[in-house]
């Protein structure tokens, strides 16, 4: 859990070398990589820049003369900064620079890139590497520094699977600007099966917990409940237990689209990248905060134990959400979604509606309102409604504010909360669909049955959060919402049966999940009790401080 300094050399070293590197290069690197002859990471961000990858300062100059790139890190804001795997672990990196050829700048392009002797390990002449200090978590991954001293390294090293420098120094463009982002949206493909694996550990610990710990009284006289029983305690882990399915339905869609985007971008065809693009980074930013949410709920759904690292929920969650801020900060990509989603409403206003992609077409048609007692499609269209209401409203004061005079940049500052907020209700709709979707799929009925459960949960509870957009325009009238109190309250005391083996099938074994609460066997106490004992603190019945610092204290006569 705490990260494993080769994962990024799985994550994004070598898919970067499948994506980004030609079939002749990978011949050299890429079997390597996989035998793990050689460790590599991927070095892109910098102490001075992260989100605005324009702005990285690294420089891969050509030089002619020797057909080589020279690295270089001009100033202290340049130096990588980040990077998994670098500080330590690896010899070769996949470095992003800025490239220029012929005194021009032609923006980030990546590079394989020899940090380390392959026999002594001992970092190379003109490289400055190291680690870059203990994090708030994944503390076993060597996240690193590194800076270039006019390090030279030969033409050949550009990764050049879909851009080129010839030897002459005439630069091949690539046939989409961003495909050198192919690494990040891979990541960012799978981060919802990613993030709902670890919401799935927490709420694995806290409902098995919730079935052991018995506190209080439902009804007077009898055994003290389960506080599982609690309906606050149903209301703070079932909604994230659905989401913890949803996620991974989503997740399971977008890493096919990204498989296919692969396959599709080898034959030249790039139309898929826009739309990925913009559905992964809202899926991304919307998945790891309400994943962070969820662990958090979950963690205090246990009490006070729950606050004890013997839950480890502590360490899922440091873990999860640093992925609201690696592969693209959340309101960064937020904000990249909402362009898209501007461009969309633009196509609309200009009698473009049919060349709207399939997961925008909805924000053409006006739906009047909705019998929500019909089911689930009906709130479907509900979701739709609220986004296209927000997509709307934002874009609209967008270019209102474009249209004033405004520059384009300051018109979407001044937008900007309107815009993410669109982009989260957009994205919130896509995964109710997909879960609708993935659950109207499965065969066995008895398995449907208890997902629709879930699904029903998911759909109450996510429009009942988004109560206010959808009460803005009298879509809904305070008479549904309360329909949709009920139904939540219904579907809760409905999976509470239902609740362990929910959990219990996403097959955590007890040496994954590293938690006394989350226990298979439910012995919390007596190993609470053994997990304490074995704490450092208790080696010893006195600690030398006794001498060193109480006695002196307690027989001061001041
Ligand atoms: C099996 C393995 C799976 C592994 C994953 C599992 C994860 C869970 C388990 C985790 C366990 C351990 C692993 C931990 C991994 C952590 C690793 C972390 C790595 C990193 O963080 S790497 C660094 C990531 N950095 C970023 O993400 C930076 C964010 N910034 C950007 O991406 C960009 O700067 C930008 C997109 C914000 C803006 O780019 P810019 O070039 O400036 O473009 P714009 O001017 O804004 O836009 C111009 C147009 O280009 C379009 N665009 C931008 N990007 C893309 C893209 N990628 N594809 C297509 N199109 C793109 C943009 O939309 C604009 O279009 P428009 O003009 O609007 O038409
Ligand atoms: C655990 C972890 C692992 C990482 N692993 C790697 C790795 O392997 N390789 C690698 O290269 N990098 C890695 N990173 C770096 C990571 O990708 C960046 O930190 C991330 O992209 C955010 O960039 P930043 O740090 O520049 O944030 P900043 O952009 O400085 O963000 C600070 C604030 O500014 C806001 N902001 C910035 N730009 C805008 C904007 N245009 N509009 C509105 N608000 C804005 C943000 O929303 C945020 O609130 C890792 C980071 C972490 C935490």
């Amino acid at each position: 859990m705490e990260g494993h300094p080769l994962a990024l050399h799985d994550v994004m070293f070598i898919p970067a070398l499948v994506a980004q590197a030609s079939d002749e290069q990978n011949k050299k690197w890429l079997r390597r990589a996989q035998r793990r002859e050689i460790v590599g990471c991927y070095a892109q961000t910098e102490l001075g820049h992260g989100s605005n990858l324009r702005k990285l300062e690294t420089t891969a100059t050509y030089d002619v003369s020797t057909q080589e790139f020279v690295l270089h890190t001009p100033q202290i804001t340049s130096l990588k900064w980040w990077p998994g795997g670098l500080g330590k672990s690896s010899n070769y990196a996949v470095v992003v620079a800025n490239m220029i050829v012929k005194e021009k700048h032609l923006g980030p392009h990546s590079f394989l890139v020899q940090l380390r002797d392959e026999i002594t390990h001992q970092s190379l002449k003109g490289i400055t590497v190291g680690d870059i200090g203990p994090k708030l978590s994944f503390n076993a991954i060597d996240n690193g520094f590194l800076g270039f001293d006019n390090y030279r390294i030969p033409r050949t090293n550009l990764l050049m699977r879909h851009s080129r420098v010839e030897p002459d120094g005439t630069y091949v463009k690539p046939p989409h600007a961003k495909i050198n982002y192919s690494a990040m949206v891979r990541v960012r493909s799978h981060m919802a099966t990613g993030q709902g694996n670890f919401l799935a550990q927490a709420l694995t610990i806290a409902v098995r917990y919730s079935t052991v710990r018995r506190q209080g009284f439902i009804e007077s006289g009898e055994q003290e409940v389960k506080v599982l029983d609690y309906q606050t305690q149903q209301h703070r882990l079932f909604p994230s237990i659905a989401k913890a399915y949803a996620f991974t339905f989503a997740g399971y869609e977008t890493i096919r689209l990204y498989e296919q985007l692969l396959k599709e971008v080898d034959t030249g065809n790039v139309s898929l990248m826009a739309d990925l693009h913009a559905l992964t980074s809202g899926l991304k930013s919307v998945v790891t905060h309400q994943t962070a949410q969820g662990i958090e709920q979950a963690r205090m759904a246990c009490g006070g134990h729950g606050y004890s690292q013997a839950s480890y929920i502590s360490e899922i969650f440091g873990v999860a959400v640093g992925g609201c801020t690696y592969e693209g900060e959340n309101m960064v990509m937020l904000l990249q979604l909402a362009r898209y989603l501007v461009k969309s409403v633009e196509q609309i206003k200009a009698g473009e509606s049919g060349k709207l992609g399939p997961l925008v077409a909805y924000l053409a048609v006006k739906v009047d309102g909705v019998d929500l007692e019909k089911g689930v499609e009906e709130y479907m269209k509900a979701f739709q409604h609220v986004s296209r209401l927000q997509t709307w409203k934002a874009s609209e004061k967008f270019l209102k504010l474009l249209k004033s005079g405004e520059k384009r940049e300051v018109a979407w500052n001044k937008s900007s909360v309107e815009l993410t907020r669109a982009s989260r209700l957009h994205t919130r709709l896509y995964i109710a669909e997909t879960f609708k979707r993935s659950v109207q799929e499965v065969a066995d009925p008895r398995l449907k049955e208890v997902l629709t459960d879930l699904l029903h949960l998911h759909v109450n509870y996510e429009l009942l959060d988004m109560a206010t957009y959808a009460l803005e325009d009298g879509f809904l009238s305070s008479s549904q919402l309360d329909y949709v109190r009920d139904q939540l309250y219904f579907y809760l005391a409905k999976i509470r049966p239902n609740a362990v083996s929910l959990v219990d099938s996403w097959e955590f074994s007890d040496m994954q999940l590293r938690s006394v609460l989350g226990r298979r066997d439910g012995n919390v106490y007596e190993n609470l009790v053994a997990w304490a004992k074995a704490s450092p603190l208790n080696k010893t019945d006195v600690l030398p401080s006794v001498e060193k610092y109480l006695k002196p204290m307690m027989n001061s006569k001041l």
